[in-house]
């Protein structure tokens, strides 16, 4: 294959973590550890808690910083009475880029299915959000060696109906639950292996150049010392980062991986 198109993307998740006034000094320690060179190879996105964003906007405004930023979740409806619930269009007006949808823990906890997940991903695309659709398996999955087939479902569940446009402008991120949080990483074999199958199956459902263009994420325990041997792999295109993004120095190491390989 040709060199890799796809600008590798580095997104850090921050979950129910950080303040607004913790979430400006993180935002502009992380812009000030990183380059412009190394902030235009390589994307970096946070994706703090709602009550952050107008923090985070004004400080990217303010200080044109070359990171963009999104949300952890989103409403699949416009507006109305869905109390304590958040839209797409109010993300989109606070200049967000992106969303995660589909989150294990979101799944977990909020027993979201991938019927909701996919009226989520349909919500961000509709108003010019980019959805980072999260999919993987527990445990119990893996043991029994089913994880391919279980995330090509979850796959197939969450972009059902959509054009293959639509898809070249989804991110899909592969996080095995049991990887979340846990400082167990899946090996570089272990994600490349489901990140290999997912763009197959891209290929499969839409077509080969749609899925060249998708860009596929690993989470999972993710820190400065793995990056660089997980993002080695031919179909890993970036990582979705918990903990190790909460820290600026440590997230902006994880940013400098291309000065460790050479792919
Ligand atoms: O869930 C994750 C990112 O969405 C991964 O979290 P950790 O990096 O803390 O394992």
């Amino acid at each position: 294959m040709a060199s890799n198109p796809r600008r590798p993307l580095m997104a850090g998740n921050w979950k129910m973590n950080l303040n607004h006034l913790e979430a400006n000094l993180l935002v502009q320690k992380l812009a000030a550890s990183l380059t412009e060179k190394q902030l235009t190879d390589v994307e970096t996105v946070v994706l703090p808690p709602f009550t952050d964003l107008r923090t985070v906007q004004t400080a990217v405004d303010g200080d044109k910083l070359l990171i963009g930023y999104g949300a952890q979740d989103l409403s699949p409806y416009q507006s109305g009475a869905y109390t304590g619930d958040i839209s797409g269009q109010m993300l989109a007006k606070l200049g967000c880029t992106y969303v995660v949808v589909g989150h294990s823990e979101r799944r977990q906890y909020h027993h979201e299915d991938d019927a909701l997940v996919n009226d989520k991903v349909n919500a961000a695309l509709a108003n010019g959000l980019t959805p980072i659709l999260c999919i993987g398996e527990g445990l119990e999955v893996r043991e029994q060696l089913r994880h391919v087939p279980h995330c090509c479902d979850q796959l197939d569940g969450a972009l059902r109906g959509l054009t293959a446009e639509q898809v070249t402008k989804v991110v899909v991120a592969y996080e095995p639950v049991w990887a979340i949080g846990t400082g167990k990483t899946a090996t570089p074999e272990d994600a490349q292996e489901v990140c290999g199958e997912v763009r197959k199956r891209l290929t499969e459902t839409f077509d080969e150049t749609t899925a060249q263009q998708v860009r596929i994420l690993y989470g999972g325990s993710v820190k400065a010392s793995n990056i660089a041997s997980i993002m080695a792999q031919p179909d890993v295109d970036g990582a979705l980062i918990g903990g190790a993004s909460l820290d600026a120095e440590e997230f902006a190491q994880i940013c400098r991986f291309p000065e460790h390989i050479t792919r």
